[in-house]
């Protein structure tokens, strides 16, 4: 019997972290849970994406856009990006629902996970990185006005830590560590990627029981490159890839597949007559590459695009942030204000506070149905930003981060001490 006052809840500000809620939904249901399934989207996502999601999700629910903009904490974690995962805080709203799990996008169940309804707010587990904070891509929370506000209060008295929710939950629930046992869920729930070669013996022993992966940092599953004719990932040199994690990324692609991309190729059937072909989703390189490779044209969809290879995204990177953003540097060392152009066609409400600017964004309740008037426009400008150019010829943050979990320290060159010094210095002072 479906269970309809409880929920599992993701997000998705934009159409590629949407690609992955996609897949995660899809695996929630392959494994036939009994729950809701809901999805907090922003206004940047399209609406074709929105009729898609409404496919996967019971419930697509528009709001708000929060964004940290703590630009110094965020370099300082190297992801300059996440600073809009405050908009997760908005999962408390979700008071038709008595309780819910929340699990971020980029990951994937591996099997019926329902127990976890069975545990009480705040029910987290380990981060791999700093194992007295929770992880919060997978969390068991109580929908309430009441907590959402006090964060809300919580956020802009303290900020967050590493400038994502992560750092502002851990702060918020700070008694996860000590208190009780039963909220600390285990490993197998929340599997980081990274995990698998970091530890690899207790991977190799406990890894058959993994419940959950999440494929956390900044390489995503829906950047990888795959072949759907081998069924497998293709190794671009760019990062060195395990077996084990491969055989994840695969896992999530198959079902990306098998059930996500029908849903696109119906969305592409019943829009197409509306759209020429030249508008209807192709960039230029992407046409180039069609003309070579027949195959290709077989899966150039309205969202997804270029399946065959890559759902493409750029992240930017500290340096262009900074480049393209004006920064006042107010006094102590983390009143910063950053103005950044909103990245939405709505016009930014952009709260000042005394020590932090969250910015909100004005949003709606969706209603699920899919017009077509400006889905021209809007599928065009999701596939352009789906499917922008190749990366940088020089290794990317991303990259240099990567390498770095790997293990492969440049100890004599750029990361060395006084070097690393430099760069925290350049953070704290
Ligand atoms: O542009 C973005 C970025 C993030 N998200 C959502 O926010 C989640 C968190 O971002 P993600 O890129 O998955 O972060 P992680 O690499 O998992 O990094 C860690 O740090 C984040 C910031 O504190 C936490 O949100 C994560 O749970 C934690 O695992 C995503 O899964 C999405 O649901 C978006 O919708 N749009
Ligand atoms: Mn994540």
């Amino acid at each position: 019997m479906p269970v309809t006052d409880q929920a599992f809840v993701t997000l998705g500000t934009n159409d590629a972290y949407c690609h992955g809620a996609l897949v995660l939904g899809q695996s929630l249901r392959n494994h036939r849970t009994s729950r809701m399934l809901a999805i907090l989207i922003t206004p940047q996502v399209s609406r074709a994406m929105r009729a898609v999601l409404s496919n996967v999700f019971d419930a697509v629910v528009d709001v708000d856009e929060i964004d940290s903009k703590d630009v110094l904490c965020l370099a300082l974690l190297n992801r300059p990006e996440l600073g809009v995962t405050f908009t997760k805080l908005h999962c408390w709203t979700l008071t038709q629902y008595n309780k819910c799990v929340f699990m971020d996008a980029d990951t994937l169940v591996l099997c019926n996970v329902d127990e976890l309804f069975d545990r009480e707010e705040l029910s987290a587990a380990p981060d791999s990185g700093w194992p007295d904070c929770f992880n919060s891509g997978v969390f068991v929370f109580r929908p309430s006005l009441k907590t959402f506000n006090l964060l809300l209060q919580f956020a802009n008295e303290h900020g967050s830590f590493d400038g994502g929710d992560q750092g502002l939950l851990n702060r918020f629930f700070s008694n996860w560590a000590t208190t009780d046992i039963s909220k600390h869920l285990p490993f197998l729930y929340n599997l980081s990627s990274n995990a698998i070669y970091t530890y690899a013996p207790a991977f190799r022993y406990f890894g058959k029981d993994a419940k959950v992966v999440h494929f956390l940092g900044s390489a995503k599953p829906w950047n990888c490159k795959y072949n759907p004719q081998t069924r497998t990932i293709v190794d671009d040199g760019s990062a060195s890839v395990s077996q084990s994690q491969r055989s994840f990324l695969e896992l999530w692609w198959e079902t990306y597949n098998s059930s996500i991309l029908p849903l696109l190729e119906k969305l592409q059937e019943s829009y197409e007559p509306e759209l020429p072909k030249e508008e209807l989703n192709l960039s230029e390189n992407q046409i180039e590459l069609e003309e070579e490779e027949a195959v290709l044209s077989s899966n150039s969809l309205p969202i997804s695009v270029n399946t065959e290879y890559v759902i493409e995204t750029t992240v930017g990177t500290c340096n262009e942030l900074s480049a393209n953003n004006s920064v006042q540097k107010v006094e102590g060392s983390h009143d910063v204000k950053v103005a950044v152009p909103s990245q939405s066609s709505t016009v930014p409400i952009v709260q000042t506070f005394p020590q932090h600017t969250i910015e909100m964004v004005g949003g709606t309740l969706y209603s699920g149905t899919c017009g077509s008037e400006k889905l021209q426009e809007e599928v065009t400008s999701s596939v352009s930003e789906l499917s922008t150019e190749p990366g940088p010829q020089e290794p990317s943050a991303e990259d240099e981060r990567r390498k770095w979990e790997e293990g492969h320290i440049d100890y004599l060159g750029k990361d060395a001490f006084e070097n690393i010094q430099k760069k925290l210095d350049s953070f704290l002072l």
